[in-house]
């Protein structure tokens, strides 16, 4: 029997659960200012913390891959505990580890993320398609078989995304749309094939960027955004870049991972954000 896809399982856990993404980012700072060591017992704290505080409550979680990995092997083991623990507790994760590369070698990053026998298992992947958008099929494919889901770069929140990705591929099409198009090209095939209303490849548009850049409305898929928070995305972005009918995964770290180290004040903050995108999405 095939798994339940993914943007079944996310819809129903923007139902049941505060609407939103929250980061799991320990920067240095944080684990600091948490009264942390900058080692690995300070990280598995740092994500034991996260986990208590978010993981029966939020929908969606997002582990930064960069702040375990800089732990090393053992870094990567919290990760890998990480992950368990939050999809145990019910939290959709989104593994943050833009992976990319050619077919091949992309496959195996599939496997190590997309497979369900996987140690890394998560139930979506961020994958950058600047190796050419049919790099990512492999990721694509092992989500599809996997129940699980994808997200594209399209355009990213940091200043200097728009040099590449509003670049024109073709007469008044930008990179970030071409990449938009093929997302929505696969998400129809898909959701033709199954009865299912959302499909499984999202893609990533900062909530800081400049409006006007991509039409999501064909896209049939969920778009995560991070830039919410700490690098100045608010409510009101949400409304101005996203159509209403649009599944927007709003996603923030240090603005709620700063209301730390004490649970009930991390699980508040969360709940307070969560109500203000809920109000904004007419919930
Ligand atoms: O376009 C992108 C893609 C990914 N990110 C990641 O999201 C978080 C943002 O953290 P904040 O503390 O909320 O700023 C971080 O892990 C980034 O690598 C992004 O910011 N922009």
């Amino acid at each position: 029997m095939m798994p339940e896809p993914f943007g079944d399982r996310l819809l129903a856990a923007f139902e049941a659960r505060v609407p939103m993404c929250v980061g799991i980012d320990p920067h240095k700072q944080l684990l600091e200012a948490w009264g942390l060591r900058d080692d690995v017992a300070g990280l598995e704290s740092f994500a034991r913390t996260c986990i208590d505080a978010f993981a029966d409550q939020v929908a969606v979680l997002k582990p930064q891959s960069a702040f375990f990995e800089r732990h090393g092997a053992a870094g990567v083991a919290v990760l890998e505990r990480t992950i368990a623990a939050a999809r145990a507790a019910g939290a959709l994760v989104i593994l943050d580890a833009k992976r990319g590369d050619i077919g091949s070698t992309a496959a195996a990053y599939a496997e190590a993320y997309l497979e369900r026998h996987s140690a890394m298992f998560c139930d979506a992947l961020t994958v950058s398609p600047y190796l050419g958008f049919g790099s990512v099929r492999p990721f694509i494919d092992a989500a599809q078989r996997n129940g699980a889901g994808v997200f594209v770069l399209a355009e990213t929140s940091n200043p200097e995304g728009p040099q590449v990705q509003r670049a024109a591929v073709a007469a008044g099409m930008t990179v970030a749309q071409h990449i938009v198009n093929e997302a929505a090209e696969v998400n129809t095939q898909f959701l033709d094939e199954r009865n299912s209303t959302l499909g499984s490849v999202g893609v990533v548009i900062g909530g800081t960027i400049a409006p006007g850049g991509v039409d999501v409305r064909r896209l049939r898929g969920p778009i995560l955004v991070p830039g919410f928070g700490a690098q100045g995305a608010t409510v009101a972005d949400l409304a101005r870049l996203f159509p209403k009918e649009c599944t927007v995964i709003a996603s923030t770290s240090r603005d709620i991972l700063s209301a730390g180290p004490e649970r009930g004040e991390l699980t508040q903050k969360a709940k307070t954000v969560g109500s203000r995108l809920a109000e904004q999405r007419g919930d």
